[in-house]
């Protein structure tokens, strides 16, 4: 039923080289997950994406037959749990989304350092961090031979390592680009605007908080005093702080071992995905905060960041610096990059010492 769609006739895929794209064709990996389902299905429903590839260790093709009556133009073409299933999945994908992997279970962390009571917590922590090290290094491999020149879209966490991972195995292939690898850290701008319009009562469409650093605990660092909100000051800076950083464990706690953000994260990557396309359709002035190969803390050994950055049909047009910070700002960035630093050594090290085959 799909093997049709499958293939790109060659004019389409020179139509697709062009710079201003018209033909975009998004692969999403992992895709009948929790974050995977609904991600698709909005990726289904973006006017901007033609061709949409679902691939999955488990139910890929199922997720795909679904989604595909829906009466939008896009193809969707679900692939076997192969390595020629995964690499013609990726083979000439624009956009990749990467949201395989499994999610956290109540009282871990997301970097799997140090988890929050007792050591059998820990060693799950390390469990799940080399789960999705393992399994993100391996995709990483299959983009970097497939569709390297692809937009490479990360949400498996740990972000912070899991990012650098990516950047090491397109290293070791040599067609690292790193205007095209981005940590997906839309999820902690759309809490940050939401919980601001709660305690302001306002629309969160007019709010705009940016938020800088990472994605876990600390090293999220949400900028209130360019928000417009400098009024909110003391303990109830403090509360909203934390609750922007730890935003992630409320739903985890909520979901009582039943996984993570799910639903709320498909807005986030959809959204972060949509940016993308318009800024490679030509749009101008496409700005969103993002966790990038970043030169603006790699002298204190920092190399990936998340800061405003400008897209455009290129990836990463701009990177824009922080701007202004109050003294209580400075202070959360200096946590943020202590941890930052350990975070990416360690998807670094990963790489290292497991290459994988
Ligand atoms: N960046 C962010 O803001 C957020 C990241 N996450 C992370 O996203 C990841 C996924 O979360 P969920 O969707 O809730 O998990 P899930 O367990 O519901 O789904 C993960 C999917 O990945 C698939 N998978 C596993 N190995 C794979 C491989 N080698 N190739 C292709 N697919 C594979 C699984 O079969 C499953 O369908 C987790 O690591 C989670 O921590 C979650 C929320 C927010
Ligand atoms: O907290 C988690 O493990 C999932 C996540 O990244 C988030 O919700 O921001």
């Amino acid at each position: 039923m799909f093997a049709s769609r499958q293939v790109l006739n060659a004019c389409q895929r020179r139509a697709f080289s062009a710079s201003a794209r018209d033909l975009s064709k998004v692969t999403i990996l992992g895709a009948a997950g929790g974050i995977g389902q609904p991600l698709s299905l909005l990726m289904k429903l973006n006017p901007r994406v033609t061709e949409l590839a679902l691939y999955d260790i488990r139910g890929g093709p199922g997720v795909a037959a679904d989604i595909s009556h829906i009466n939008t133009k896009s193809t969707v073409t679900g692939y076997e749990p192969t390595a020629s299933g995964l690499r013609d999945a990726l083979k000439g994908a624009e956009v990749v989304l990467i949201p395989a992997g499994v999610p956290r279970k109540p009282g871990m962390t997301r970097d799997g350092m140090d988890s929050v009571t007792a050591e059998a917590l820990t060693n799950q922590s390390t469990d799940l961090f080399n789960t999705n090290a393992s399994i993100v290094r391996d995709l990483a491999k299959a983009a970097a031979d497939a569709s390297p020149n692809a937009n490479i879209l990360v949400i498996s966490n740990p972000v912070n390592s899991t990012v650098p991972i990516v950047a090491e195995v397109f290293k070791s292939k040599g067609v690292y680009n790193p205007k095209r690898l981005f940590g997906v850290t839309t999820l902690d701008v759309v809490r940050a605007s939401r919980f601001v319009s709660q305690i302001k009562n306002s629309d969160p469409a007019d709010e705009n908080v940016t938020v800088v650093g990472g994605h876990s605990g600390v090293t999220i660092v949400p900028l209130i005093s360019q928000s417009g909100h400098k009024d909110i000051t003391g303990d109830k800076l403090d509360t909203l702080v934390n609750r922007i950083q730890f935003g992630g464990d409320e739903v985890v706690k909520a979901k009582d071992g039943a996984g993570s953000a799910t639903l709320s994260m498909a807005m986030a990557g959809a959204r972060f995905a949509e940016s993308l396309l318009k800024a490679s359709q030509g749009v101008k002035n496409v700005v969103e905060p993002t966790f990038v190969e970043s030169p603006l803390y790699k002298d204190q050994g920092v190399n990936f960041f998340a800061s405003k950055v400008e897209l455009s049909a290129d990836g990463v047009e701009k990177i824009h610096s922080v701007g202004e910070l109050t003294e209580h700002e400075q202070g959360l960035l200096d946590a943020c990059l202590v941890d930052l630093k350990k975070n990416i050594e360690k998807g670094v090290q990963f790489v290292k010492d497991n290459p994988g085959n």
